[in-house]
Protein backbone atom coordinates (compact mmCIF):
# COMPACT_ATOMS: atom_id res chain seq x y z
CA UNK A 1 0.00 0.00 0.00
CA UNK A 2 3.04 2.68 0.65
CA UNK A 3 3.17 4.46 -2.60
CA UNK A 4 4.67 6.98 -4.72
CA UNK A 5 4.60 8.06 -8.12
CA UNK A 6 7.44 7.47 -10.56
CA UNK A 7 7.20 10.05 -13.07
CA UNK A 8 8.85 9.84 -16.73
CA UNK A 9 12.47 11.74 -16.30
CA UNK A 10 12.21 14.94 -18.54
CA UNK A 11 15.84 14.83 -18.47
CA UNK A 12 17.30 15.57 -22.09
CA UNK A 13 19.77 13.42 -23.75
CA UNK A 14 22.26 16.58 -23.57
CA UNK A 15 21.28 16.64 -19.41
CA UNK A 16 22.52 12.80 -19.06
CA UNK A 17 25.87 13.48 -20.90
CA UNK A 18 27.85 14.52 -18.64
CA UNK A 19 27.94 15.83 -14.71
CA UNK A 20 29.88 19.47 -14.72
CA UNK A 21 33.38 19.12 -14.52
CA UNK A 22 33.60 20.14 -10.97
CA UNK A 23 30.30 18.26 -9.47
CA UNK A 24 32.90 16.03 -7.70
CA UNK A 25 35.84 17.68 -6.18
CA UNK A 26 38.62 15.92 -4.62
CA UNK A 27 39.19 15.48 -1.03
CA UNK A 28 41.26 17.65 0.71
CA UNK A 29 44.59 15.80 1.36
CA UNK A 30 44.73 13.75 4.70
CA UNK A 31 40.76 13.31 4.45
CA UNK A 32 40.05 9.55 4.69
CA UNK A 33 37.06 8.59 2.42
CA UNK A 34 35.97 5.54 0.27
CA UNK A 35 35.60 6.40 -3.50
CA UNK A 36 32.32 5.79 -4.93
CA UNK A 37 31.60 2.81 -6.81
CA UNK A 38 29.87 4.51 -10.04
CA UNK A 39 28.21 0.80 -10.47
CA UNK A 40 27.29 1.23 -7.03
CA UNK A 41 23.52 0.23 -8.18
CA UNK A 42 23.02 -2.35 -5.93
CA UNK A 43 26.53 -2.68 -4.32
CA UNK A 44 26.94 -3.86 -0.88
CA UNK A 45 27.97 -1.38 1.70
CA UNK A 46 27.33 2.14 1.36
CA UNK A 47 30.10 5.13 0.57
CA UNK A 48 31.20 8.01 2.51
CA UNK A 49 31.26 10.49 0.45
CA UNK A 50 34.50 12.33 -0.87
CA UNK A 51 32.32 15.53 -1.31
CA UNK A 52 32.02 16.38 2.19
CA UNK A 53 35.70 18.62 1.77
CA UNK A 54 35.21 21.88 -0.11
CA UNK A 55 36.55 24.38 1.55
CA UNK A 56 33.32 26.05 0.93
CA UNK A 57 32.04 24.81 4.20
CA UNK A 58 33.04 26.92 7.38
CA UNK A 59 33.91 30.04 5.53
CA UNK A 60 30.12 31.54 5.84
CA UNK A 61 29.97 31.94 2.19
CA UNK A 62 27.32 30.18 -0.03
CA UNK A 63 29.14 27.93 -2.41
CA UNK A 64 29.93 27.79 -5.86
CA UNK A 65 26.99 26.41 -7.80
CA UNK A 66 28.32 23.72 -9.89
CA UNK A 67 28.52 25.51 -13.94
CA UNK A 68 25.81 23.65 -15.18
CA UNK A 69 25.66 21.93 -18.54
CA UNK A 70 23.10 24.47 -21.11
CA UNK A 71 20.41 21.95 -21.45
CA UNK A 72 20.29 21.88 -17.30
CA UNK A 73 18.84 25.07 -17.83
CA UNK A 74 16.27 23.83 -20.15
CA UNK A 75 12.71 24.35 -18.73
CA UNK A 76 11.65 20.86 -18.49
CA UNK A 77 8.42 19.69 -19.85
CA UNK A 78 6.08 17.75 -17.17
CA UNK A 79 4.95 14.58 -18.08
CA UNK A 80 2.21 12.51 -16.95
CA UNK A 81 2.74 10.29 -14.47
CA UNK A 82 2.78 6.94 -14.98
CA UNK A 83 -0.48 6.73 -13.04
CA UNK A 84 0.18 3.53 -11.28
CA UNK A 85 1.54 3.42 -7.94
CA UNK A 86 5.00 1.42 -7.62
CA UNK A 87 4.72 -1.61 -5.77
CA UNK A 88 0.52 -2.34 -5.21
CA UNK A 89 -0.24 -3.43 -1.60
CA UNK A 90 -1.39 -7.24 -0.72
CA UNK A 91 -4.87 -7.63 0.60
CA UNK A 92 -2.93 -8.51 4.16
CA UNK A 93 -0.63 -5.19 4.07
CA UNK A 94 -3.67 -3.17 3.88
CA UNK A 95 -5.65 -4.95 6.47
CA UNK A 96 -2.36 -4.68 8.32
CA UNK A 97 -1.90 -0.90 8.01
CA UNK A 98 -5.53 -0.14 8.94
CA UNK A 99 -5.16 -1.90 11.72
CA UNK A 100 -2.36 -0.07 13.21
CA UNK A 101 -3.81 3.06 11.52
CA UNK A 102 -7.07 2.60 14.04
CA UNK A 103 -4.66 1.30 16.96
CA UNK A 104 -2.94 4.28 16.43
CA UNK A 105 -5.74 6.89 16.32
CA UNK A 106 -7.97 5.36 19.42
CA UNK A 107 -6.95 7.60 21.99
CA UNK A 108 -8.11 10.66 19.64
CA UNK A 109 -10.90 8.93 17.92
CA UNK A 110 -12.61 7.76 21.50
CA UNK A 111 -13.96 10.61 22.84
CA UNK A 112 -15.43 11.27 19.22
CA UNK A 113 -17.38 8.24 19.02
CA UNK A 114 -18.78 7.78 22.61
CA UNK A 115 -21.05 10.61 21.26
CA UNK A 116 -22.63 8.27 18.78
CA UNK A 117 -23.93 6.35 21.39
CA UNK A 118 -26.94 7.90 22.15
CA UNK A 119 -30.46 7.59 21.63
CA UNK A 120 -31.11 11.37 19.74
CA UNK A 121 -30.00 13.61 17.18
CA UNK A 122 -30.26 17.04 18.99
CA UNK A 123 -28.49 20.06 20.12
CA UNK A 124 -26.65 18.37 23.48
CA UNK A 125 -25.15 15.61 20.42
CA UNK A 126 -23.83 18.91 18.25
CA UNK A 127 -22.33 20.30 21.42
CA UNK A 128 -20.70 17.16 23.07
CA UNK A 129 -19.59 16.42 19.12
CA UNK A 130 -17.98 20.43 19.14
CA UNK A 131 -16.30 20.18 22.44
CA UNK A 132 -14.51 16.73 21.18
CA UNK A 133 -13.51 17.83 17.88
CA UNK A 134 -12.06 20.81 19.96
CA UNK A 135 -10.59 18.72 22.65
CA UNK A 136 -8.50 16.25 19.56
CA UNK A 137 -7.39 19.69 18.22
CA UNK A 138 -9.27 20.32 15.07
CA UNK A 139 -9.71 23.97 15.84
CA UNK A 140 -12.21 26.60 15.98
CA UNK A 141 -12.50 26.88 11.83
CA UNK A 142 -12.25 23.05 10.75
CA UNK A 143 -14.66 22.49 14.35
CA UNK A 144 -17.69 25.16 12.75
CA UNK A 145 -17.11 23.70 9.13
CA UNK A 146 -17.50 19.96 10.20
CA UNK A 147 -20.20 20.72 12.21
CA UNK A 148 -22.33 22.72 9.28
CA UNK A 149 -21.55 20.18 6.86
CA UNK A 150 -22.83 17.18 9.33
CA UNK A 151 -25.85 18.64 10.28
CA UNK A 152 -26.62 19.75 6.54
CA UNK A 153 -26.00 15.89 5.87
CA UNK A 154 -28.26 14.83 8.50
CA UNK A 155 -30.69 17.22 7.67
CA UNK A 156 -30.63 15.70 3.81
CA UNK A 157 -30.55 12.24 4.75
CA UNK A 158 -33.47 12.34 7.17
CA UNK A 159 -31.70 10.09 9.69
CA UNK A 160 -32.77 10.22 12.86
CA UNK A 161 -30.34 7.26 14.14
CA UNK A 162 -26.99 8.69 16.13
CA UNK A 163 -25.07 5.84 14.54
CA UNK A 164 -25.88 7.08 11.32
CA UNK A 165 -24.49 10.31 12.05
CA UNK A 166 -21.34 8.98 12.96
CA UNK A 167 -20.97 7.67 9.36
CA UNK A 168 -22.01 11.21 7.75
CA UNK A 169 -19.07 12.62 10.06
CA UNK A 170 -16.78 10.55 8.87
CA UNK A 171 -18.08 11.26 5.30
CA UNK A 172 -17.74 15.05 6.03
CA UNK A 173 -14.53 14.59 7.54
CA UNK A 174 -13.21 12.40 4.34
CA UNK A 175 -14.15 15.16 2.17
CA UNK A 176 -12.44 18.51 4.19
CA UNK A 177 -9.21 15.95 4.09
CA UNK A 178 -9.33 14.93 0.85
CA UNK A 179 -7.32 18.18 -0.65
CA UNK A 180 -4.17 17.27 1.69
CA UNK A 181 -3.97 13.54 -0.23
CA UNK A 182 -1.20 13.72 -2.81
CA UNK A 183 1.28 11.18 -3.80
CA UNK A 184 5.13 11.95 -3.74
CA UNK A 185 5.78 11.97 -7.25
CA UNK A 186 9.90 11.41 -7.80
CA UNK A 187 11.54 10.52 -11.62
CA UNK A 188 10.73 13.43 -13.51
CA UNK A 189 13.86 15.03 -12.14
CA UNK A 190 17.17 12.82 -11.45
CA UNK A 191 17.52 13.23 -8.89
CA UNK A 192 14.56 14.04 -7.34
CA UNK A 193 16.34 16.34 -4.67
CA UNK A 194 14.06 15.93 -1.49
CA UNK A 195 14.68 18.66 1.53
CA UNK A 196 13.45 18.26 5.00
CA UNK A 197 12.88 20.09 7.80
CA UNK A 198 11.28 20.04 10.90
CA UNK A 199 11.48 21.17 14.71
CA UNK A 200 13.54 19.15 16.89
CA UNK A 201 12.57 15.68 17.85
CA UNK A 202 9.37 15.73 15.21
CA UNK A 203 10.79 12.39 13.70
CA UNK A 204 12.73 13.62 10.24
CA UNK A 205 15.44 11.39 10.32
CA UNK A 206 13.10 8.47 11.23
CA UNK A 207 10.78 9.13 8.29
CA UNK A 208 13.59 9.92 6.07
CA UNK A 209 15.43 6.40 7.22
CA UNK A 210 11.84 4.83 6.56
CA UNK A 211 11.34 6.71 3.38
CA UNK A 212 14.72 5.52 2.11
CA UNK A 213 13.94 1.61 2.48
CA UNK A 214 10.54 1.91 0.75
CA UNK A 215 12.60 4.13 -2.02
CA UNK A 216 15.44 1.14 -2.09
CA UNK A 217 12.89 -1.53 -1.86
CA UNK A 218 11.31 -0.19 -4.68
CA UNK A 219 14.62 -0.17 -6.70
CA UNK A 220 15.42 3.39 -6.28
CA UNK A 221 19.09 4.82 -5.99
CA UNK A 222 19.23 6.93 -3.08
CA UNK A 223 21.68 9.28 -1.70
CA UNK A 224 21.03 11.17 1.73
CA UNK A 225 22.37 14.41 2.83
CA UNK A 226 23.33 14.99 6.50
CA UNK A 227 22.77 18.45 6.84
CA UNK A 228 22.39 18.21 10.38
CA UNK A 229 25.98 19.41 10.95
CA UNK A 230 25.29 20.29 14.60
CA UNK A 231 24.67 17.03 16.14
CA UNK A 232 26.72 14.25 16.01
CA UNK A 233 24.19 11.80 16.87
CA UNK A 234 21.97 12.85 14.63
CA UNK A 235 24.61 11.94 11.60
CA UNK A 236 25.31 8.44 12.84
CA UNK A 237 21.51 8.03 13.18
CA UNK A 238 21.23 8.69 9.52
CA UNK A 239 24.29 6.54 8.59
CA UNK A 240 22.60 3.33 10.42
CA UNK A 241 19.66 3.62 8.12
CA UNK A 242 22.49 4.17 4.74
CA UNK A 243 24.17 1.30 6.54
CA UNK A 244 21.01 -0.52 6.33
CA UNK A 245 19.41 -0.01 2.79
CA UNK A 246 22.92 0.18 1.28
CA UNK A 247 22.59 3.68 0.44
CA UNK A 248 25.40 6.67 -0.02
CA UNK A 249 25.35 9.68 2.56
CA UNK A 250 27.31 12.80 2.46
CA UNK A 251 27.97 13.41 5.90
CA UNK A 252 30.47 15.93 7.39
CA UNK A 253 31.49 16.61 11.30
CA UNK A 254 30.75 20.65 11.87
CA UNK A 255 30.73 22.57 8.91
CA UNK A 256 28.11 24.43 7.12
CA UNK A 257 24.78 22.72 6.28
CA UNK A 258 24.37 24.28 3.12
CA UNK A 259 27.99 22.85 1.84
CA UNK A 260 26.71 19.58 2.82
CA UNK A 261 23.96 19.84 0.94
CA UNK A 262 25.77 21.11 -2.10
CA UNK A 263 27.51 18.59 -2.12
CA UNK A 264 25.16 16.41 -1.63
CA UNK A 265 23.19 17.39 -4.77
CA UNK A 266 26.41 17.67 -7.03
CA UNK A 267 27.53 14.01 -6.01
CA UNK A 268 23.69 12.79 -6.62
CA UNK A 269 23.70 14.63 -10.16
CA UNK A 270 26.85 13.26 -11.13
CA UNK A 271 26.32 9.59 -9.84
CA UNK A 272 22.91 9.59 -11.57
CA UNK A 273 20.86 9.25 -8.83
CA UNK A 274 17.45 9.10 -8.75
CA UNK A 275 16.96 10.29 -5.31
CA UNK A 276 18.59 12.89 -2.73
CA UNK A 277 17.16 13.35 0.80
CA UNK A 278 18.56 15.98 2.67
CA UNK A 279 18.24 15.83 6.36
CA UNK A 280 18.48 19.22 8.48
CA UNK A 281 19.02 19.62 12.29
CA UNK A 282 15.36 20.64 14.29
CA UNK A 283 14.86 24.30 14.79
CA UNK A 284 11.84 26.39 15.80
CA UNK A 285 10.28 28.84 13.72
CA UNK A 286 10.98 31.52 16.60
CA UNK A 287 14.79 30.55 15.80
CA UNK A 288 15.25 33.36 13.42
CA UNK A 289 18.65 32.83 12.52
CA UNK A 290 18.18 28.92 11.72
CA UNK A 291 15.29 29.70 9.69
CA UNK A 292 18.03 32.12 8.03
CA UNK A 293 20.27 28.78 7.59
CA UNK A 294 17.04 26.82 6.36
CA UNK A 295 16.44 29.35 3.40
CA UNK A 296 20.58 29.42 2.87
CA UNK A 297 20.43 25.59 2.35
CA UNK A 298 17.31 25.82 0.03
CA UNK A 299 19.42 28.37 -2.24
CA UNK A 300 22.15 26.69 -2.40
CA UNK A 301 20.81 23.30 -3.69
CA UNK A 302 19.10 25.71 -6.53
CA UNK A 303 22.89 26.44 -7.24
CA UNK A 304 23.71 22.42 -7.06
CA UNK A 305 20.68 21.97 -9.34
CA UNK A 306 18.56 25.16 -11.15
CA UNK A 307 15.59 23.02 -10.61
CA UNK A 308 16.19 21.88 -6.92
CA UNK A 309 15.03 21.24 -4.34
CA UNK A 310 11.59 19.76 -6.43
CA UNK A 311 10.23 18.57 -2.22
CA UNK A 312 10.60 20.80 0.51
CA UNK A 313 8.77 18.54 3.27
CA UNK A 314 7.95 19.76 7.01
CA UNK A 315 8.02 17.01 9.47
CA UNK A 316 5.25 17.77 12.12
CA UNK A 317 4.73 15.62 15.50
CA UNK A 318 1.52 14.75 15.80
CA UNK A 319 1.30 15.34 19.11
CA UNK A 320 1.71 18.84 18.98
CA UNK A 321 -1.53 19.52 17.96
CA UNK A 322 -2.90 23.43 17.16
CA UNK A 323 1.07 24.39 17.71
CA UNK A 324 1.73 21.69 14.54
CA UNK A 325 -0.46 24.09 12.51
CA UNK A 326 1.64 27.21 13.38
CA UNK A 327 4.42 25.51 12.51
CA UNK A 328 3.25 24.47 9.02
CA UNK A 329 2.31 28.43 8.92
CA UNK A 330 6.06 29.56 9.44
CA UNK A 331 7.63 27.53 8.00
CA UNK A 332 5.65 27.40 4.43
CA UNK A 333 6.61 31.14 4.91
CA UNK A 334 10.29 30.81 5.26
CA UNK A 335 10.88 27.74 3.14
CA UNK A 336 7.04 27.47 0.63
CA UNK A 337 6.44 23.67 1.73
CA UNK A 338 5.65 21.05 -0.54
CA UNK A 339 4.03 18.28 1.45
CA UNK A 340 4.08 17.83 5.19
CA UNK A 341 4.63 14.62 7.03
CA UNK A 342 2.82 14.25 9.92
CA UNK A 343 4.65 11.54 12.77
CA UNK A 344 3.49 10.01 16.36
CA UNK A 345 -0.03 10.07 15.48
CA UNK A 346 0.27 6.52 17.70
CA UNK A 347 -1.00 7.25 20.83
CA UNK A 348 -1.99 10.87 20.56
CA UNK A 349 -5.68 12.55 21.13
CA UNK A 350 -4.73 15.55 18.69
CA UNK A 351 -5.46 14.19 15.55
CA UNK A 352 -8.23 16.13 14.57
CA UNK A 353 -4.99 18.59 13.60
CA UNK A 354 -4.96 17.21 10.44
CA UNK A 355 -8.69 18.69 9.66
CA UNK A 356 -7.43 22.08 11.26
CA UNK A 357 -4.44 21.38 8.56
CA UNK A 358 -6.94 20.84 5.69
CA UNK A 359 -8.97 24.02 6.43
CA UNK A 360 -6.36 26.56 7.12
CA UNK A 361 -3.03 25.55 5.22
CA UNK A 362 -4.14 22.64 2.66
CA UNK A 363 -0.89 21.68 2.10
CA UNK A 364 -0.82 17.99 0.89
CA UNK A 365 0.24 15.27 3.50
CA UNK A 366 2.45 12.42 1.89
CA UNK A 367 2.84 9.88 4.16
CA UNK A 368 1.93 9.55 8.24
CA UNK A 369 3.52 7.59 10.86
CA UNK A 370 1.76 5.90 13.64
CA UNK A 371 4.80 4.29 15.33
CA UNK A 372 8.19 3.47 15.37
CA UNK A 373 8.62 0.82 12.97
CA UNK A 374 9.51 0.43 9.34
CA UNK A 375 6.01 -0.13 8.65
CA UNK A 376 4.73 2.57 10.71
CA UNK A 377 5.29 5.37 7.86
CA UNK A 378 2.44 5.01 5.18
CA UNK A 379 0.68 6.95 2.16
CA UNK A 380 -2.28 9.44 3.68
CA UNK A 381 -5.48 8.36 2.38
CA UNK A 382 -7.89 10.67 3.29
CA UNK A 383 -11.06 7.63 3.86
CA UNK A 384 -9.33 5.66 5.84
CA UNK A 385 -8.13 8.65 7.97
CA UNK A 386 -11.28 9.36 8.58
CA UNK A 387 -12.60 5.50 9.02
CA UNK A 388 -9.82 5.10 11.45
CA UNK A 389 -10.36 8.06 13.52
CA UNK A 390 -14.39 6.81 14.22
CA UNK A 391 -13.85 3.52 14.15
N1 LIG B 1 5.59 6.69 18.36
C1 LIG B 1 6.21 7.20 17.30
N2 LIG B 1 7.48 7.61 17.41
C2 LIG B 1 8.08 8.13 16.33
C3 LIG B 1 7.44 8.27 15.07
N3 LIG B 1 8.33 8.85 14.21
C4 LIG B 1 9.47 9.05 14.90
N4 LIG B 1 9.34 8.63 16.18
C5 LIG B 1 10.32 8.70 17.28
O1 LIG B 1 10.56 10.05 17.61
C6 LIG B 1 11.88 10.22 18.12
C7 LIG B 1 12.58 11.37 17.39
O2 LIG B 1 12.74 10.98 16.06
P1 LIG B 1 13.92 11.57 15.14
O3 LIG B 1 13.74 10.97 13.80
O4 LIG B 1 15.23 11.44 15.81
O5 LIG B 1 13.53 13.09 15.11
P2 LIG B 1 14.30 14.29 14.39
O6 LIG B 1 13.24 15.23 13.94
O7 LIG B 1 15.22 13.79 13.34
O8 LIG B 1 15.10 14.88 15.62
P3 LIG B 1 16.24 16.05 15.62
O9 LIG B 1 17.27 15.65 14.64
O10 LIG B 1 16.71 16.07 17.03
O11 LIG B 1 15.54 17.31 15.29
C8 LIG B 1 12.56 8.88 17.93
O12 LIG B 1 12.55 8.21 19.16
C9 LIG B 1 11.68 8.15 16.91
O13 LIG B 1 11.72 6.75 17.05
C10 LIG B 1 6.06 7.82 14.98
O14 LIG B 1 5.39 7.91 13.94
N5 LIG B 1 5.51 7.30 16.13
Amino acid sequence: MFSFFKKKSSTTADETAQPPADAAPEPSSGQQVPQPDPSSKGSKGWLRNPFASRDTADDGAEPVPAPATPAAHAVTVVQEPQAKPEAPASEGDRKGWMDRLKAGLRKTGTSISTIFTGTKIDDALYEELEDALLMADTGVKATNHLLQDLKQRVKNSKTTDPAAVKALLADALADLLKPLEKPLAIGEHTPTVIMVAGVNGAGKTTSIGKLTKHLADHGESVLLAAADTFRAAAREQLGVWATRNTVEIVSQDGGDPAAVSFDAVSAGRARGKDVVLVDTAGRLPTQLHLMEELKKIKRVVTKADASAPHEVLLVIDGNTGQNALNQVKAFDEALQLTGLIVTKLDGTAKGGVLAAIAQEKPIPVYFIGVGEKVEDLETFNAREFAQALLA
